[in-house]
């Protein structure tokens, strides 16, 4: 069956239609025309695999990546850098359209970076033992499946972090370290590396196993390694990458690094933005939205404080809420770090603690940057009790940002909507909105 592909849908397939039925295409491009094969209906769309591209886009290009298509984690690799930029603007759009009825015209131009590849300051890859070699091998689960894609070598990650993990698994092999096992709790599960500026910090998530002293010592050993941690994780089903309790096993416990002139310092567990370069861009965006002195300013789901540092001159006294504690403890040391008398943090529930101190104070400004799942009730009660005057909204989802638009935009207007390509070659979209009390 052929179908021409309108338009890019959020999971970075092309969509076209059947009889005015979507169907989403994996590896299809907009204005392509494409023989595909209907592999699953559904009543409102269906989804079709792609046998063979009978009208090229005139923006395909060879993926540089051995396993695009197959890890699924570049979708959009497969086309030039400007399209992949006007596809994610699109992408946007139409969700905020579909959402919350946003005038378009107020999305402003995807602002680009200079780096593709290569960008990715951490890599959180499962870990598993190939059952032919008795080889462990890392990579990742292909989304909605227990199929196990090793990867070799990953050109989005930073080249610092690949080599890294290249020679932490050849340690793991040396000391034949089992993959994890569910019935006896032990093993590896998975190997995370986050490096900046060749130091890196190190956390292996294993089961309740005591890893053997000549092994670490030789993991410490590996040039740059500046903290190696394991986390003890031995809950079958569930989200999280780390286990509850954590064990420093060599090293600083926190990574230490300079970002855009602040001195930054992560703990495992804490959050930090995955493209550094990108990052910036991102808080000058903010800095410039901010625009002047204020009194208090409000920042939501802090992670280590970094966008509220970046902003210490910007108001009398600034406040983070977050809810994980090592970022929380992080966000505290770099204020001290920075001399930032005026910002301190809180380690709670964003919505809830907010609540609170919008009872007691005046808000000017609250900043929030949400995970992928955006605000909750309590969160968007809050802020339309509160009538905080301007709010910055970070976000990595847009249809949880059209979603919470949607019930902002009765009692705020949309200001400033600025996309920035924080990962390309993937769909994923983050957007700044900037939004002043009606
Ligand atoms: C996208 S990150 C933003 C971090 C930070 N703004 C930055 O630029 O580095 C989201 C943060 O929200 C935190 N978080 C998630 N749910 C939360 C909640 N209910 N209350 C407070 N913080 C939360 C996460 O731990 C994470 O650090």
């Amino acid at each position: 069956m052929r179908v021409r592909i309108e338009k890019m849908g959020i999971n970075g397939e092309g969509i076209g239609y059947i009889n005015k039925k979507p169907v989403f295409v994996p590896g299809a491009l907009v204005e392509e025309e494409v023989d595909i094969e209907v592999v699953q209906q559904f009543k409102t769309y269906a989804i079709g695999k792609m046998k063979r591209v009978a009208v090229f886009s005139k923006h395909r290009v060879k993926p540089k990546c051995y396993v695009q298509g197959r890890c699924q984690a570049c979708s959009l690799m497969i086309a030039d850098a400007d399209a992949q930029l006007e596809y994610k603007r699109d992408l946007l759009k139409q969700s905020l359209i579909k959402y919350a009825q946003i005038n378009p015209r107020l999305i402003e131009p995807m602002v680009g970076g200079e780096q593709s590849f290569g960008y990715r300051n951490q890599c959180k890859l499962p870990i598993v033992k190939n059952k032919e070699t008795g080889v462990l091998e890392s990579g990742m689960y292909i989304p909605n499946s227990n199929y196990f894609l090793p990867i070799e070598h990953c050109i989005i990650h930073e080249p610092g972090i690949e080599n890294m993990r290249k020679q932490i698994m050849k340690v793991l092999n040396t000391y034949k370290l089992r993959t994890y096992d569910y019935h006896q709790k032990r093993g590896i599960r998975t190997l995370i590396i986050r490096g900046f500026e060749g130091a890196f910090q190190v956390t292996l998530v294993t089961g309740e196993d005591k890893l053997p002293e000549s092994m670490i010592e030789e993991l410490m050993a590996l040039p740059g390694m500046v903290s190696l941690w394991q986390s003890i994780h031995t809950i079958k089903k569930t989200p999280d990458i780390f286990g509850k309790k954590m064990i420093l096993l060599g090293g600083e416990s926190r990574l230490p690094f300079v970002f855009d002139g602040l001195k930054l310092q992560v703990s495992p567990r804490s959050f930090f933005q995955l493209n550094t370069e990108q990052a910036k861009k991102l808080y000058h965006t903010i800095l410039e939205m901010v625009k002047g002195p204020k009194d208090l300013i409000v920042e939501a789901y802090s992670g280590i404080g970094a966008i509220s540092l970046y902003l210490k001159d910007q108001a009398k006294e600034i406040i983070g809420i977050e809810s994980i504690k090592d970022a929380v403890v992080n966000a505290a040391q770099n204020a001290n770090m920075n001399q930032a008398d005026n910002v301190r943090f809180i380690c709670a529930d964003a919505g809830e603690k907010l609540t609170y101190i919008a009872k007691k104070r005046k808000l000017d400004m609250v900043i929030v940057d949400p995970p992928r799942t955006g605000l909750d009730d309590v969160m968007l009660e809050c802020l339309i009790r509160s009538k905080v005057k301007e709010i910055i909204y970070v976000s990595c989802n847009p249809a949880t940002l059209g979603k919470n638009l949607d019930v902002l935009c009765n009692y705020y207007k949309v200001e400033r909507i600025v996309p920035i390509d924080m990962f390309p070659n993937t769909q994923h979209v983050e957007c700044i909105v900037k939004l002043v009390r009606v």
